[in-house]
């Protein structure tokens, strides 16, 4: 019986390491090139559109194989990832001159789209987040890291929607899920999901985790010992990172809790609706954080998108952030943008330096930001703002830093350490000196150049260099028999012979040694210094996060300057007063001069039914009065003459029309649940916008559905509510309900055409313009003869108008119908004069009197 063939050593070696990686893409470094294998090979040539070839065979079958170039493999990198894949990185650790065998190779890192840290791999004013939950939708706990900045936050939850709604705020990259958790959890969250062993959400093991990591002795100093399913959910999340990174995390140094009721409430959908960070189709401009996002870093940036994701209820929180925009506004604050516009993303190199991955251009990047700290701190040091002199003392000049870097490092070095050149001269006398052995190289090549020209008489004769073959001396063929007799011959080309002399070997040997200890010294020098960084995390992590701030701060200021914002009051009156608000995203897109309204709820006057044509402008009211509410809770100034807002827990918005086909629900469905979600968490203290509300079903229905919600909104939650509606029944809801007033859009009506004028009115809207607007939109003209002798059909019968009796005002002369119902008696009636009766009604009903 003859053996089964049996694996070369090497795929031996790779089938191990991948049996250890089956759910990620394995990068086997061989030379010059990542070379994945078997499936991977194929999933990879798929994903990349790379060749799929094949590398000889192992065990009697031919291997399939496809390979990425190791000088620019990020680019295939950052492209899995974007799929949702993730990829273990595997290097060749030993060397090749000594190992027996294939040369050891071991797993360095995983890259996963939730764990990115490379700055080739991350998008600058977007933070890569992972999170993990942990605890049922009864009562969860979520936590995120944003590895990239060593931000760590947890908290815990209630409730689906409160998930749901955390979820999107987040938007994480990726997400971790135990193993024994079911997908439909998760069902709103459209990153990546890796699943994880039960285990590692088990809230003991995971505190013991991290109490190890922050070395602590217990989790009190954070807040969280009451916490057991965000205690979870972090382990779960330190457990990943420490096995995909496989280095020492020191950038992590703290847990935050973000607390639920600190933040005005969004929910998905309202997020979805108002547009802060994406627009409706998924596109990033016309939105809130595209309009106020003037800041000049990246960590700037994603500071200012992190306000903006999360208004907060304390007052006294976001009156510091208004008092520095005020302060700034009336100081220099573009020559402070200026120093900030030469500062790097150091939030993330500093967490390139916690995990051991920094680049000589991080250190540059660092190095050029401290040098523009002492103008940044001359810019700052009139402001007397006691949140400005905060940050401006956690941003105050390093000198001790800033010296190690500047009399380490180049002006501009190499993107990467591996050949050299990226520390200065003067650092260190070693590297010096080996530096000077190899450089004088060029001195002594003129010279033996010269001395051999002499000695030999061969005026062509040449000394170089080349990568293959070393030192050599080069005579043209023509001249070779003139060698001398110690030429030793190392090369023959077509016209040429080269030749090695002892004395060039021996010097050969002394420069490529003194080479090869440079930049072994230089390796080792960086590495000191990245270690050295490292010991002060700290103060350059307190100096992002203050440099961050100042960003989003001054770029709050100077969009207030261009755009002429003012600063809101905030105060404990309920309700809010609007006076000449605009729609911040609007206005900024509109050629037309837009037209400021006013909005006024307090707790006489806690619902606005709106009315007016379609394109008369109620949905851009509306999400107005959210937006600059929103606004108003970031610290940003808002576009209106004035504004107040008294205290506000949730803002709701229940506009226009989706529908979740991919989760089975219909238009209809999708708008009921929204508004089942408002009506069950609406407060006093509330800002809830409907828009439309009943439109997916038959018209009863509908109107019923709107009526009750308008009427639970007012009599029961009384929640702040502004309530847009074509169903010009609900105008009569303040008839019963003092608490409702009528508003309408304004448009007026110019022969044939409509011209909206986009004010608000008091009293209800007294035409709906239906027919004009379609006519706007280019309904043809024979349909809209049609539609014009219809509507005139319909408004002559009333009883075809579709009115609930409940809300129609009985008119007892005209609804015959209704008297002659009224005048019925039925106990008085003989089965005969029923069934004449009931003819009677009948023939009313079809018409016929
Ligand atoms: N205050 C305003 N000033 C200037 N232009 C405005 C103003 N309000 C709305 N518009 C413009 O009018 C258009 C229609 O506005 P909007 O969508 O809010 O109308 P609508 O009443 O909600 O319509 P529909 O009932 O059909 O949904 C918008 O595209 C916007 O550009």
């Amino acid at each position: 019986m003859t053996e089964p063939p049996r694996h070369t050593p090497m795929m031996q070696q790779y089938l191990r390491i991948k049996a250890a990686h089956p759910e990620t893409l394995l990068f086997y470094r061989m030379g010059d090139f990542y070379e994945l294998f078997y499936e991977d090979a194929r999933r990879a040539a798929e994903l990349l559109d790379i060749t799929l070839t094949q590398r000889g065979e192992s065990a009697g079958a031919p291997i399939p194989m496809a390979g990425v170039p190791v000088h620019s493999y990020e680019n295939y990198l950052a492209r899995l990832l974007a799929r949702g894949e993730s990829v273990a990185i595997c290097e060749q650790t030993g060397d090749p001159n000594t190992s027996k065998g294939p040369v050891e190779r071991e797993v360095v890192r995983i890259v996963t789209p939730g764990t990115l840290t490379d700055d080739a791999l991350l998008e600058a004013r977007r933070s890569a987040l992972l999170t993990a939950i942990a605890g049922t939708p009864d009562h969860w706990g979520l936590a995120s890291l944003e590895l990239a900045a060593g931000r760590f936050t947890v908290m815990e939850g209630t409730g689906q929607a409160a998930l749901d709604a955390e979820l999107a705020r987040l938007d994480p990259a990726e997400m971790l899920l135990s193993d024994d958790q079911p997908d439909h959890w998760i069902a709103h969250h459209h990153g990546g999901v890796t699943r994880r062993p039960p285990w590692h959400f088990e809230s003991d093991s995971a505190r013991r985790r991290l109490v190890e990591h922050f070395a602590t002795r217990d989790l009190s100093g954070f807040g969280v010992e009451a916490m057991p399913m965000a205690i979870a959910a972090a382990g779960a999340v330190l457990a990943y990172v420490t096995d995909t990174q496989r280095s020492a995390l020191p950038h992590i140094q703290h847990l935050g809790i973000e607390r639920s009721d600190a933040a005005i409430a969004i929910d998905a959908a309202s997020r979805h609706n108002l547009e802060l960070e994406r627009n409706l189709g998924g596109g990033s401009e016309q939105t809130l954080a595209a309009v106020l996002d003037t800041t000049v870093t990246g960590m700037g940036s994603r500071a200012l998108r992190r306000w903006i994701n999360r208004p907060l209820r304390d007052q006294a929180v976001v009156e510091k952030r208004q008092a520095a925009v005020e302060t700034l506004l009336g100081g220099d604050y573009l020559l402070i943008r200026e120093q900030l516009r030469r500062a790097a993303d150091i939030e993330r190199i500093a967490a390139r330096i916690g995990i051991n991955s920094a680049r000589p251009r991080d250190l540059t990047g660092l190095r050029d930001t401290l040098q523009t700290l002492p103008a940044l701190a001359d810019a700052l040091q009139p402001l007397a703002d006691p949140r400005l002199r905060e940050l401006a003392a956690a941003a105050s000049p390093q000198p001790s830093i800033l010296d190690r870097l500047a009399s380490a490092l180049v002006e501009q070095p190499p993107v990467v350490i591996r050949d050299g050149g990226v520390l200065a001269d003067g650092y260190d006398n070693e590297l010096d000196e080996l530096r000077g052995l190899s450089r004088n190289a060029d001195g002594f090549l003129t010279d033996l150049e010269h001395r051999e020209r002499e000695a030999t008489g061969i005026p062509h004769l040449k000394v170089s260099y080349n990568r293959v073959h070393g030192y050599f001396i080069e005579i043209s063929k023509g001249q070779s028999d003139q060698a001398p007799a110690h030429y030793i011959r190392r090369q023959t080309l077509k016209g040429a012979e080269r030749y090695i002399t002892p004395e060039l070997k021996a010097f050969e040997d002394k420069v490529l040694s003194a080479r090869e200890r440079a930049l072994a010294r230089e390796k080792a020098l960086f590495e000191a210094l990245i270690a050295w960084l490292a010991d002060h995390l700290d103060s350059l992590m307190g100096l992002a996060a203050a440099l961050a701030e100042l960003d989003s701060l001054t770029a709050l200021a100077e969009r207030a300057a261009a755009l002429d914002y003012v600063r809101p009051q905030l105060d404990d009156r309920p309700g809010m007063d609007i006076r000449g608000g605009r729609h911040p995203v609007v206005e900024q897109n509109t050629t037309e001069p837009f037209v400021p309204n006013d909005v006024v709820l307090d707790d006489q006057q806690r619902m606005l039914i709106i009315t007016g044509p379609n394109m008369g402008g109620k949905s851009t009211y509306m999400r107005q009065v959210a937006l600059l509410a929103l606004m108003a809770h970031i610290g940003s100034f808002v576009p209106a003459e004035s504004a107040r807002f008294g205290p506000l827990d949730r803002i709701f918005t229940r506009i226009g029309a989706s529908d979740d086909l991919a989760g089975g629900r219909s238009t209809f469905m999708v708008e009921m649940t929204e508004t089942a979600n408002i009506l069950n968490n609406a407060t006093a203290n509330s800002l809830v916008l409907l828009d439309e509300i009943g439109r997916g079903t038959s018209t009863f229905d509908g109107l019923a559905l709107a009526w009750a919600t308008a009427e639970a909104l007012c009599q029961t939650i009384s929640a702040f509510t502004l309530f847009a509606t074509h169903y010009f029944e609900l105008t009569a809801l303040p008839d019963q309900y003092p608490e409702a007033v009528n508003r309408h859009l304004e448009a007026v009506e110019h022969g044939e055409q409509i011209v909206f004028l986009h004010t608000v009115r008091p009293g209800p809207a007294n035409q709906s313009y239906g027919l004009q607007v379609a006519a706007l939109a280019g309904v043809p003209t024979n349909v809209l003869r049609a539609a014009r002798r219809k509507l005139a059909e319909l408004e002559s019968t009333p009883d075809n108008t579709p009115q609930l009796p409940l809300f129609a005002a009985p008119s007892d002369d005209r609804d015959k119908l209704h008297e002659a119902l009224r005048e019925l008696d039925p106990d008085a009636l003989t089965p005969r004069q029923a069934l004449e009766a009931l003819y009677r009604l009948r023939g009313l009903v079809d018409g016929g009197d």
